[in-house]
């Protein structure tokens, strides 16, 4: 990475301060770039869910999974709860998406309920294993709230063998002009579900998958406690990366904790942080870190810097870290302030193997949440920091009252917000298309096949915030 002219300002610098120069390329077409990542997590392509509780859940860790990324589930939860979840998306399909099943003598309003989990928006209505009807949000717009699904479930809907080639899966959908596919097994069992888009998505990209070839997952811990216990029993439940994670991750009781589960030797690699400064990520690495996560203050969640005046502008902190990591042969995850793919792009041209998204995916189908209306009709979810009141609550529910008050007083993060579901892009695959296509061609015009050569290639320049209004699209004129 090198500034424009060699003018490197002497002050910090966020994503929207930088632009990228296009270079001379000979990567001529956007599906040239390869996104997958070097730092060991597997990834095929450079995102990573944030360990947040309304973020990141299993339905999350799976769709995302099977695209190339990875989902950190957060510490907050127990290790049988963490366990369930990476043997739920261990169990998934590299290919078909797991279908939202009821009998038929659900009612209407079970099938509302359930609908909007999968971005697919179905429910498929199986009697005696078997695939008998699909509902949709339209089957169920006039109709009784208790009415049964088997008096308005579709019967006449696609179905292919599980082993059907996504290709044809796409043509079958194309010449019924339907949206959606049951997929069956040999024995008529329903075997998954496959959208027109999810066959194309297919042949993009390639699922982020562990040895024995199921899609991967990560989970974290924090620094209190018996913390490599705890890191033991999440690879031994099939944690594929895990992450130690605190609001201050250069801290004495951040490199005990590294050290304790470094010197277990789990065989996967270690993500810790968060740190913003060279010094922080060395320690770190020598502490057993293979990943350094990076960001203080920039989450969307994150009222840090307001309060403590603690944090860095992301878009430095991340280059100069990633250059100490790389020094070392060690990563860096860039942590937070993501809002657009641009910034994605240029978290990768400062140095960053993967970058990590909370807030922005916390406004999909994929999210844990329950989906929620505004008087104005808008779908939103709730979103929260994991510094909030509200999990710092949820985290010490079962410490005694005085010391729930304790911490009650030390919060640092929103404790709701609401975060709208983008109509054009409701789920978070949706979201990963609008991001992947960004990064690749951020690639061709840096004249990158792939993200290390991205970094190497990438020129950026500073821009004034008129220079980053220009930038944007102006839908409704001026
Ligand atoms: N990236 C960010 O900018 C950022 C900022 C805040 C939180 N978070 C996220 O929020 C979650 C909760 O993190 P957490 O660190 O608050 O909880 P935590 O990991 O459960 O505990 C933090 C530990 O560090 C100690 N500590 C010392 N100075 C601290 C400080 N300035 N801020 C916070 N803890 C400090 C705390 O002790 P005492 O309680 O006795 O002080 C406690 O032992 C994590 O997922 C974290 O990544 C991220
Ligand atoms: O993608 P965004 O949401 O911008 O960033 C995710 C990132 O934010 C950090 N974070 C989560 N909760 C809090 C909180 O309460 N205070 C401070 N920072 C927080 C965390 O690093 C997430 O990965
Ligand atoms: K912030």
């Amino acid at each position: 990475m090198q500034f424009l002219d060699g003018q490197r300002p002497p002050y910090d610098l966020t994503y929207d301060d930088v632009f990228l120069v296009p270079n001379r390329t000979d990567v001529t077409s956007r599906f040239d770039v390869d996104l997958s990542t070097v730092d060991g997590s597997g990834t095929t392509i450079p995102v990573v869910v944030s360990n947040m509780t309304a973020v990141a859940g299993r339905r999350m860790a799976e769709t995302v999974a099977r695209r190339g990324g990875i989902t950190v589930i957060p510490q907050d939860l127990p290790v049988e709860a963490v366990a369930d979840t990476v043997a739920f998306v261990k169990s998934r399909d590299l290919v078909a998406d797991t279908p939202v099943v009821l009998g038929p003598d659900a009612s209407v309003s079970d099938a509302l309920a359930l609908m909007h989990k999968r971005a697919h928006g179905a429910v498929i209505v199986v009697e005696g294993g078997r695939p008998v009807g699909v509902v949709t949000e339209t089957a169920c717009a006039d109709v009784d709230r208790f009415a049964r699904l088997r008096s308005v479930a579709a019967t006449n809907f696609v179905t292919v063998g599980s082993d059907a080639s996504p290709r044809a899966v796409f043509e079958a959908l194309e010449a019924a002009h339907e949206g959606l596919a049951i997929l069956v097994a040999p024995d008529s069992s329903l075997a998954g579900v496959l959208t027109r888009t999810g066959a194309v998505r297919t042949g993009i990209y390639t699922p982020a998958v562990d040895g024995a070839g199921r899609l991967r997952i990560a989970a974290a811990v924090g620094i209190n406690g018996d913390v490599a216990a705890k890191a033991k029993a999440l690879v031994e439940a099939g944690a594929d990366v895990l992450v130690i994670d605190t609001a201050h991750g250069h801290q004495e009781k951040m490199i005990e904790a590294l050290s304790a589960i470094k010197s277990l030797d789990l065989q996967v690699p270690l993500a810790a942080g968060n740190v913003v400064s060279a010094a922080g990520t060395r320690d770190l690495v020598a502490a057993g870190a293979d990943i350094v996560k990076v960001g203080v203050g920039p989450g969307a969640m994150c009222t840090t810097r307001m309060m403590t005046g603690v944090g860095r502008p992301q878009f430095s902190a991340v280059a100069e870290c990633s250059a100490a990591a790389m020094e070392l042969g060690a990563s860096v995850w860039a942590d937070g302030g993501v809002r657009h793919p641009r910034d994605v792009a240029l978290a990768l041209a400062a140095g960053a193997a993967n970058v990590m998204i909370g807030s922005w995916f916390a406004g999909t189908y994929e999210s844990p949440g329950d989906l929620r209306f505004d008087p104005a009709g808008n779908a939103y979810k709730e979103s929260f920091g994991m510094a909030s009141k509200r999990a710092v609550a949820a985290r010490t529910a079962t410490d005694s009252a005085f010391d729930r008050a304790r911490k009650g007083l030390f919060e640092e993060g929103i404790s709701s917000s609401r975060m709208r579901l983008d109509p054009d892009r409701p789920g978070v695959e949706d979201l990963i298309d609008h991001i992947c296509s960004g990064v690749r061609s951020t690639c061709t015009y840096a004249g990158a096949r792939t993200l290390p050569e991205l970094h190497e290639r990438a020129v950026l320049g500073v821009q004034s915030a008129a220079g980053f209004a220009e930038g944007r699209p102006l839908p409704s004129g001026w």
